[in-house]
């Protein structure tokens, strides 16, 4: 599913019109399509293509773009291994290709994102011939016109594109009335060489890079700058497209850019909206001396004219503009409801179900869920136990009053007794149970009624393992998992105080917020009896697991010693846990999944001295 098929957003833009503009230069009014595409719906992406398609062409856009394989949707992992499916991206291709000339907009050149196969090995990556490739292609009167590989593959973080794809060798330029457009995809941008010193090489007159750059906290500015710079290597106007929505873990979260050769910005597109940027661009006319074959770093030019003639000069009426930016909580909520929001909505599924503690954990997951789906498809639990208080069984019934999810209590007691009288269980076992109470309850719940199950679990408690398996980690998908406890602290504080500015109720009770956090499994139990208070506790793991520091580092940085190896051990022990945690969103550069890979069985400890 994409969603934003059926209405067509176009971003807010100012015009310019200029009573002295004289014209005669060469000239394109360019969308950027910042669509969200679905993994393995080839046949609904090729359909968002034909409706953006048609909404730039009704804007009379000259060269219209889609992002990084926007018709198998990104990224497809071990798809790619599957001919299959390979095949069926190439048949979608020529398909869309003839489909978008049958429907009137063969005249306008479309480059698209999809997966293909190489004519070429790459040996040194131990791929044969015929080996999948991230390409793009140029449709054009109903052909594919021009295809092009992915030069450089980003293989760290939640990337592993060595192990799929063969890299591309040409530097692919589109001429299109009379001007050089220079393309590339996604990482081509991020490493250094390749492309953009080709681009410069080949003396294109505009670089169009068509991405898909799933987000993480900060990588805006980052990549901001990386355009900026490209821009200004390329000596050229460089448009970054990007792509939206969520898949799996990842999110993607828009923002495409448009900088000029200096590097200004010309056009910054929302963030985590699906829309298209349609802006007119005065640009330098293709230099017929412009060099053909090897230009620079085995790339070789690979040019192909669609249309030769300068537009007759019009006035340049859609000139960008600066699309406001979210603050930094804004930002990392936004991404958290567009992930579960995907999540949701891409698997099939309409509804949630969460157990209500009346803690902030399970308030701010049912906040992020009524955000995301609307509260009349989220079902909140409170399942009291004999330790409960009754302050947690007011804040869960508040939050619900507050949002306006279905609530339902189910008391877990008799269950327990039950338990209890056939087995006997005491101290940890007899805490694990209740858990595991909620976790049965929760998931017959799901059976029975059919939403999926949220895992409340935040990254603090992931990385020290303080969750019961089967218990409190059951469930479909973990919305906070990549969020740090002191970071649910300030979301849920900005997500209340942003429902006050837009005159709403508050979604989270104060209470739930400002009380110690408590796992409620015996009498009287705070989260500090076993854990370092969470700001220290998160200064730690950010160190270790984000930053993949030593002990002796940690201790160095100032933190105390005995605290530091009490925590890097929980952490190492945790490992099993971690990998039988439902997926989440990411929001940062080093989440527990893809990002993080450790061995479960592993007698590395940083043990002192
Ligand atoms: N390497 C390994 N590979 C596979 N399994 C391994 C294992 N090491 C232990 N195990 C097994 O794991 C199980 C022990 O794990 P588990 O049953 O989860 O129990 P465990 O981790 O021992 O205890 C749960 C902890 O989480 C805390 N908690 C629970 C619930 C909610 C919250 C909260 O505030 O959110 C906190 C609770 O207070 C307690 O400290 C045992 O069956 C053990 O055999
Ligand atoms: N009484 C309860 N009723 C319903 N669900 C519960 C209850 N107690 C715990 N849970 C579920 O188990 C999860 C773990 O909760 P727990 O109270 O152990 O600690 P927590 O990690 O501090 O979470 P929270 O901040 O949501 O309380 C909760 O988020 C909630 O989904
Ligand atoms: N799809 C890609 O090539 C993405 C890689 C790039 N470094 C990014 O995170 O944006």
């Amino acid at each position: 599913m994409s969603s934003g098929r059926g209405r067509t957003r176009s971003f807010p833009r100012t015009s310019r019109r200029s009573d002295d503009y004289t014209g005669g230069v060469p000239q394109l009014r360019l969308a950027l399509n910042q669509i969200d595409s679905t993994v393995g719906d080839i046949a609904g992406n090729a359909e968002a293509i034909v409706h953006w398609t048609r909404h730039a062409a009704g804007q009379g856009a000259h060269l219209v773009a889609f992002p990084e394989m926007a018709l198998t949707g990104y990224p497809v992992e071990d798809l790619a291994l599957r001919s299959s499916f390979v095949e069926a991206s190439r048949a979608a291709l020529r398909g869309l290709a003839r489909r978008l000339a049958d429907e009137g907009f063969g005249e306008v050149p479309v480059v698209v994102g999809y997966l293909d196969r190489s004519e070429r090995a790459e040996p040194k990556l131990g791929l044969p011939a015929g080996s999948p490739e991230n390409a793009a292609a140029v449709l054009h009167r109903g052909e594919v016109v021009l295809r092009f590989a992915k030069h450089h593959l980003p293989n760290y973080g939640v990337f592993d594109e060595y192990r799929y794809f063969v890299r591309g060798d040409t530097m692919p330029v589109l001429r299109v009335h009379g001007i050089d457009v220079a393309l590339a995809i996604c990482e081509d941008l991020w490493q250094e060489g390749g492309r953009v010193p080709a681009a410069r090489h080949a003396r294109a007159g505009l670089l169009l890079s068509v991405n898909a750059s799933p987000y993480e906290r900060n990588k805006d500015d980052t990549r901001l700058e990386l355009v900026r710079k490209r821009a200004q290597e390329a000596g050229c106007v460089t448009a970054y497209l990007a792509s939206t929505g969520g898949q799996d873990e990842l999110v993607f979260d828009g923002d495409s850019i448009v900088v000029d050769a200096a590097g200004e910005v010309i056009a910054r597109a929302p963030q985590f909206v699906e829309g298209s940027v349609i802006l007119d661009l005065e640009l330098p006319a293709a230099d017929p001396e412009a060099p053909e074959g090897l230009v620079n770093d085995g790339l070789t030019v690979d040019r192909v004219v669609v249309s030769e003639e300068p537009l007759p000069a019009y006035e340049p009426e859609l000139t960008g503009g600066y699309a406001h930016r979210l603050e930094d909580e804004e930002e990392v909520y936004s991404a958290l409801v567009i992930g579960l929001r995907a999540y949701v909505a891409k698997n099939g599924f309409r509804s949630v179900l969460v157990g209500l503690s009346g803690g902030i954990d399970s308030a701010l997951v049912a906040a992020i869920a009524c955000d995301a789906l609307g509260a009349e498809n989220v079902y909140g639990v409170s399942m009291p136990s004999k330790y409960s208080s009754d302050h947690s069984r007011g804040d869960a019934a508040e939050l619900a009053r507050r949002t306006g999810l279905h609530y339902r209590t189910v008391s877990i007691e008799p269950m327990f007794d039950a338990y209890m009288g056939s087995l006997g269980l005491t101290g940890l076992a007899e805490e694990n149970l209740q858990s595991r109470l909620r976790g049965t309850t929760l998931m017959a719940l799901s059976n029975q009624e059919g939403h999926i199950v949220l895992a409340p679990g935040n990254k603090s408690e992931l990385a020290v393992g303080y969750s019961t398996l089967y218990g409190d980690s059951v469930g479909a998908f973990g919305p906070i998992k990549d969020v740090y406890k002191s970071t649910v602290f300030r979301l849920a504080r900005w997500r209340n105080r942003a429902a006050e500015e837009r005159g709403q109720t508050p979604p989270i009770p104060e209470s739930s917020i400002s009380k110690p956090p408590s796992a409620e499994l015996r009498p009287g139990q705070v989260d500090t009896d076993s854990l370092p208070d969470y700001d220290t506790l998160d200064a730690v793991l950010a160190l270790y697991v984000d930053q993949d520091r030593g002990r002796e580092e940690i201790v160095a940085a100032g933190y105390d010693e005995e605290l530091v190896t009490r925590t890097l051990r929980m952490v190492d022990t945790a490992e099993y846990k971690r990998r039988q945690y439902p997926p989440g969103t990411k929001i940062s550069a080093k989440g527990f999944g893809k990002d993080r890979r450790l061995p479960i069985t592993n007698r590395w400890r940083e043990t002192p001295g």
